[in-house]
């Protein structure tokens, strides 16, 4: 399996080199260059598999070349031994044909451990087996910031330096990053927001020069290919626990960086029916607009009640349109240069093909709470914000009511107090006994100003063998 570059420019990688490479040299992102594809015969056979085979059977292709089956096998049974759900995914009913497809049962409590937990292991098997060292250097708004650190802390051959927009997590989120202690782990606040962020992690991949060559950059976001694909495994999950292959399901997704989503859409292209995919945003809601409209326009970000969405700048968008423009790399390169500068549009027909199979919906805030509390009053099962967008857009966008329509659960609501709170109920939701303490850890973070020269000066100066 090769990949290759939405920007055309970089040259083709194997899945060695993509893991740890992360964003492409041409500042674009990779994919691979062919999907499996799998018959519906061979989906069927997959019922009532063990989560840990099912995720086997669906990314086993994109990595043969580069792990030994057992060395794959091995590391998928520890990464998916630390949920909590033997389920791994459970999936809640909340009525006919509409589920939650919980993702919050890992070790930090987010969607983010079902890659993160195997990217650790595979960062550490690959840099062992090259006698390297890594510099992992990542943005969150909250969550892809503690999986990381969870999944990559024992990791010999590495350091991890993770920014967060400084006042603009929930304090769960922000401890669960700080209060895990090692010197190799290390968390930057930024005053600034996500996009700022995002935007220094991406600039430092693409002039690693402050490194002096000592090391080289590791990436733990979704721009890093092996994120997505440990998450198309969850949607064939979901469609086997309900009768797919033999019938199509929808899918609703909160999305923000839309590394999640577009999982879905690769699962679609690899022979799993899906017949519809939502795009549920908060009020950064650029995803929504374009969706709607064929209009992709940058606005201010906004702070909301589900911060881990509080994104302008989507990274996985780029994989899209790099499909939907026939994978013409030099393309989708010109739409993003237009892009930085103005409003624009992709041709109608490439933007009516993508309105086949995605719906959006962008959700407020008093929307979102009200949604807390439709749910809670309805089901008892209380929501967190983000997966609360996920419930509303699918109940706004449904297209058919036979169709399954699953929303994917993103985040565990006790991350989340104050947006439970602002709902009005009168919940308040527990934190699991291995976080009990998280308020009374001791944290260590350092603030910096939003000046990718100030940051990358402190992560030269702070990693292991500088
Ligand atoms: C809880 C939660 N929900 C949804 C999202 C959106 O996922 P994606 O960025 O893959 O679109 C994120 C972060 O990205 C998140 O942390
Ligand atoms: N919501 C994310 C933002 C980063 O997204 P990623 O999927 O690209 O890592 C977060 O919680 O950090």
């Amino acid at each position: 399996m090769r990949y290759i570059s939405t920007r055309g420019e970089a040259p083709a990688l194997g899945f060695e080199d993509v893991l740890l490479t992360g964003l492409a040299p041409d500042g674009g992102l990779y994919v691979p260059e062919t999907l499996p594809h799998f018959s519906l015969e061979e989906i069927r056979s997959w019922r009532g598999l063990p989560y840990t085979e099912l995720a086997f059977n669906i990314m086993y292709p994109f990595v043969e070349e580069a792990i030994p089956e057992a060395d794959f096998r091995q590391m998928l049974d520890e990464t998916y031994s630390v949920f909590a759900h033997k389920a791994v995914a459970p999936l809640v009913q909340l009525d006919t044909n509409e589920w939650v497809m919980e993702l919050f049962r890992g070790p930090t409590l987010a969607f983010k451990d079902f890659a993160l937990q195997l990217l650790g292991r595979l960062l550490d098997y690959v840099l062992e087996k090259r006698g390297q060292h890594a510099v992992i250097l990542g943005a969150t708004s909250g969550d892809t910031g503690s999986a990381a650190i969870e999944g990559c802390r024992q990791c010999e051959h590495v350091d991890i330096f993770i920014l967060h927009p400084y006042e603009r997590v929930s304090e769960v989120q922000r401890r669960q990053m700080t209060t895990v202690q090692g010197d190799n782990i290390h968390n930057i606040a930024v005053r600034g927001n996500f996009d700022d962020c995002q935007r220094m992690v991406k600039e430092s991949f693409s002039d690693q020069s402050f490194l002096e060559g000592k090391a080289r950059l590791a990436a733990v976001n979704s721009i890093n290919w092996a994120r997505i694909m440990a998450q198309i495994v969850y949607y064939f999950h979901a469609s086997l626990a309900l009768g797919g292959p033999d019938r199509s399901m929808a899918f609703s997704v909160p999305t923000g960086n839309f590394g999640d989503i577009f999982a879905g859409y690769l699962a679609q292209k690899m022979g799993l029916p899906v017949s519809q995919l939502v795009i549920a945003t908060n009020r950064n809601d650029i995803l929504h607009r374009f969706m709607s409209g064929n209009k992709y326009e940058q606005h201010t970000l906004e702070h909301t009640l589900s911060p881990s969405m509080d994104i302008m700048v989507s990274s996985n968008f780029e994989r899209l349109l790099f499909d939907l423009h026939g994978r013409d790399g030099q393309a989708v390169k010109e739409l993003l240069e237009n892009a930085a500068k103005g409003p624009v549009s992709i041709a109608d027909y490439r933007w009516k093909r993508a309105r086949k199979l995605f719906d959006s919906a962008a959700v407020d805030d008093a929307m979102t709470c009200a949604t807390i509390r439709e749910v809670y009053q309805q089901n008892e099962y209380l929501l967190d914000p983000h997966t609360a967008i996920g419930v509303r857009a699918a109940r706004t966008c449904r297209r058919d009511e036979q169709i399954p329509m699953i929303t994917l659960g993103t985040a565990h609501p006790a991350k989340f107090p104050d947006a439970i709170a602002e709902s009005g109920l009168a919940v308040k939701p527990d934190l699991p006994a291995h976080m009990a303490e998280l308020f009374e850890r001791k944290e260590r973070y350092t603030v910096l100003d939003n000046d990718r020269d100030g940051v990358q000066s402190f992560i030269a100066k702070h990693w292991k063998n500088a």
